[in-house]
């Protein structure tokens, strides 16, 4: 997938702007404030219909405007799509393919996958579980459509059982069979996005490593863990019947906190480096290194699960990384031939010298 053109109207402090890209690299130079990661941002909407930054849609209209259009032109294989956002201020975002719009946003995701590096990965070391989770589970749905029910269902059935719980200990009463309903689509939702996600770790674990080996060159080891409740005692004979038992044996402490204590919406992701916790004792420039191969192991995994390479957003990479590593991932960017990629910075001078070494052919954006 190569995206040919972009055109955003009114995107946050974009009024009006089109950029035809190079197929393989494109960089946006210019200093700090003038747009640059918004750009980035919208090549993000389109492929996954939202923001990077979590913000609501609705922030990203212009101030004092109405509405945003991001409009682009797509090359699929031997045909051109084009892919529309639209979001008016007074009412629901559309996303159209060919001017159809879709039923649901889920129908999108995978069409057009992507990896972003930016500065604020690092709240995936310092953050709450939830970041990671979320992490995976972007990585995984844009590879597997199915996921993307499953979770969407175990969320839901979840949410139903929380309220349940609520509504006993609110009412002081408790009834364990209509609790229980729960149990069959929670265990099955939830097992199968257990496999997925144990399956996926274990998969991207040794490029991970790889990776960080060639950026680091060797210095460290870095270990990525999948940690789950469904971890000990998991029989892949019985795979939901280990489920129920964890629902059932936690209901007592379910009605004391009022939710559902265990399952897989509180998995986790350890990141570990030479054994420790990276979060503890990685210095910014091997967090970094490790946030980078992390998610050049996400474009890996991607390209071999749905044969397409996954446009590459590189948002002020090159920040705090010192010149070697700059250099080996420059290497590494080079031998991999990772597919379409943007790259920010408000460098111009260095963002050049760089894409000189990279060889490939490349077009340079003044903001
Ligand atoms: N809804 C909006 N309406 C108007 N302007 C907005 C909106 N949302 C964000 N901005 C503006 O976008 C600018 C930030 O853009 P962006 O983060 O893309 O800059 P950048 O060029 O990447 O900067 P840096 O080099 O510091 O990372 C800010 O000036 C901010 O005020």
């Amino acid at each position: 997938m190569i995206i040919n053109k972009l055109a955003l109207i009114n995107f946050k402090n974009h009024s009006e702007q089109s950029f035809y890209f190079s197929p393989q690299i494109n960089c946006f130079v210019g200093n700090n404030g003038v747009g640059k990661t918004n750009i980035l941002d919208a090549l993000h909407y389109l492929s996954v219909g939202k923001s990077f930054l979590g913000n609501s849609d609705l922030n990203n209209v212009k101030s004092d405007e109405d509405f945003f259009v991001i409009e682009s032109e797509i090359q699929n294989e031997e045909k051109e799509d084009i892919i529309k956002i639209l979001q008016p201020k007074e009412s629901k975002k559309v996303i159209k393919k060919n001017d159809k719009s879709y039923d649901r946003l889920a129908d999108h995701i995978g069409y057009l996958p992507s990896v972003m590096i930016s500065p604020y990965d690092s709240n995936l070391i310092s953050d709450s579980g939830e970041s990671r989770r979320k992490f995976l589970d972007a990585m995984i749905s844009q590879t597997d459509s199915s996921y993307l029910f499953d979770l969407i269902q175990y969320q839901k059935t979840i949410q139903q059982r929380n309220a349940l719980l609520k509504y006993f200990a609110k009412n002081r009463t408790f009834d364990k069979d209509s609790l229980e309903i729960y149990d069959d689509p929670i265990s099955n939702f939830g097992t199968r996005i257990f496999e997925k996600r144990k399956d996926f770790v274990e998969k991207l674990n040794p490029i991970v490593q790889h990776f960080y080996e060639i950026i680091s060159g060797g210095k460290e080891i870095v270990n990525v863990i999948y940690e789950s409740h469904l971890l000990d005692g998991f029989d892949s004979a019985q795979p939901n019947s280990f489920f129920k038992e964890l629902l059932s044996s936690s209901i007592d402490k379910d009605r004391a906190l009022t939710y559902t204590s265990k399952g897989t919406h509180k998995d986790d992701l350890l990141f570990e480096m030479n054994g420790n916790s990276i979060k503890k004792i990685g210095s910014q420039g091997q967090q970094k290194s490790f946030l980078i191969s992390l998610k050049l192991a996400q474009i890996n995994r991607i390209k071999e699960l749905t044969g397409k390479s996954p446009i590459l957003l590189l948002d002020d990479i090159f920040d705090k990384l010192d010149d070697s590593r700059v250099s080996q991932l420059i290497e590494l960017v080079n031998k991999e031939s990772f597919g379409q990629i943007f790259i920010t910075d408000t460098h111009k001078e260095r963002t050049e010298n760089v894409v000189r070494r990279i060889n490939e052919e490349s077009k340079v954006f003044e903001i």
